[in-house]
């Protein structure tokens, strides 16, 4: 049994930078055609200058494929000069509440003080994508920034804003009570739940944030994913760690997934008689949210066994070690 996808998109992607960048990309670009690559570096992607040198860095080590970057700025309160400058080289700018995951320290404190600037970015047209979590007890955050979310909607509503790896099944209510809200939903978010990372050993690459949620989230999710909900896309939110980061005490959050998503997204969708579903659920939403035009490639995966490496240099993948059904068997780029 055969399937083709015709250029999948990642609207959710942690490359890093520097040695993890050329470890990690080239296992993005060789299946997905473009990516919405995440801000949170060290410092984070936050002026013009950083931004274009990350963007020609991003390039460099995706050379080898057909691969499209849609960057994003880390959101600060920029004037109008700096949007309006940034907008050509941006797909959108990432909101990170203060502290609330890797590399966030520098994230907005004061949510009800950041209007000026998202009315500059409803005028200008640029995209709000937010990691929404507040700082209550952890299975509550998402459900918590749900009204900030709901707040946002209602008073910017020419404003795009996506809800980033949604969670949660009141996510997924929100979604539909606003024309201007979509979403992202990862992989690992669809197959696990919290019983995975923290049911019996403690699993440290299962571990990430918004962390996994109850079997009943994750059927919302299912549902929403499966019938391929036109605002809903497909984003990994793959974030490598190196191993010595995450078995450890005080792990760092992230899944990394990037050389896993098709083969397990292929055997999901066809687990539940979802298949023609796929192409609309990992490409086509997000052309039509974002209005992108991705390179042309066609990717074939076939039902043949394989199993996943332990470990890609220092980063240990999600399904390490498990033999999956479904595997990439040619990668064609036009
Ligand atoms: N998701 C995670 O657990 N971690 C992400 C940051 C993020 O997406 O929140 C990372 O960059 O490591
Ligand atoms: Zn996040
Ligand atoms: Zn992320």
């Amino acid at each position: 049994m055969q399937l083709q996808l015709t250029s999948p998109l990642d609207m959710h992607l942690h490359l890093r930078e520097g040695a993890m960048l050329d470890l990690v990309a080239p296992l993005s670009a060789r299946d997905f055609a473009g990516a919405v690559v995440m801000p949170n570096l060290v410092p984070p992607v936050d002026n013009l200058e950083r931004l274009a040198a990350y963007t020609a860095a991003v390039r460099q080590a995706t050379q080898d494929h057909p691969f499209a970057p849609y960057m994003t700025l880390f959101f600060r309160e920029y004037d109008q000069a700096t949007l309006e400058a940034a907008r050509p080289h941006i797909i959108g700018m990432k909101l990170y509440p203060e502290g609330v995951t890797t590399n966030s320290a520098g994230g907005v404190r004061d949510l009800a003080a950041i209007a000026p600037t998202l009315e500059l970015m409803q005028h200008l047209g640029i995209p709000l994508l937010v990691h929404g979590e507040s700082h209550g007890f952890v299975l509550d955050r998402e459900a918590e920034f749900l009204p900030v979310y709901d707040r946002l909607a209602r008073q910017f509503p020419r404003l795009t804003i996506v809800m980033e790896h949604i969670t949660t099944a009141a996510a997924l209510d929100l979604l539909d009570q606003h024309p201007n809200l979509y979403a992202t939903v990862t992989l690992h978010h669809l197959l696990i739940t919290l019983d995975d990372v923290a049911g019996g050993l403690l699993q440290p690459h299962l571990f990430c944030k918004p962390i996994a949620k109850r079997p009943e989230d994750r059927a919302a999710l299912r549902a929403a994913a499966l019938r391929a909900h036109p605002k809903l896309m497909f984003g990994s939110d793959s974030a490598p760690h190196p191993l010595n980061r995450k078995e450890a005490a005080g792990c760092a959050a992230g899944v990394f997934s990037a050389p896993v998503i098709l083969p397990l997204l292929a055997e999901f969708f066809a687990d539940h008689d979802a298949l023609p579903h796929l192409q609309t659920f990992v490409s086509d939403t997000a052309r039509s949210v974002y209005g992108v035009n991705p390179p042309q490639t066609t990717i074939t995966l076939a039902r043949e066994p394989w199993t996943v490496p332990e470990a890609y240099g220092n980063v240990v993948p999600f399904y390490a070690g498990r033999t999956l059904p479904w595997q990439v068997v040619e990668r064609a780029y036009a």
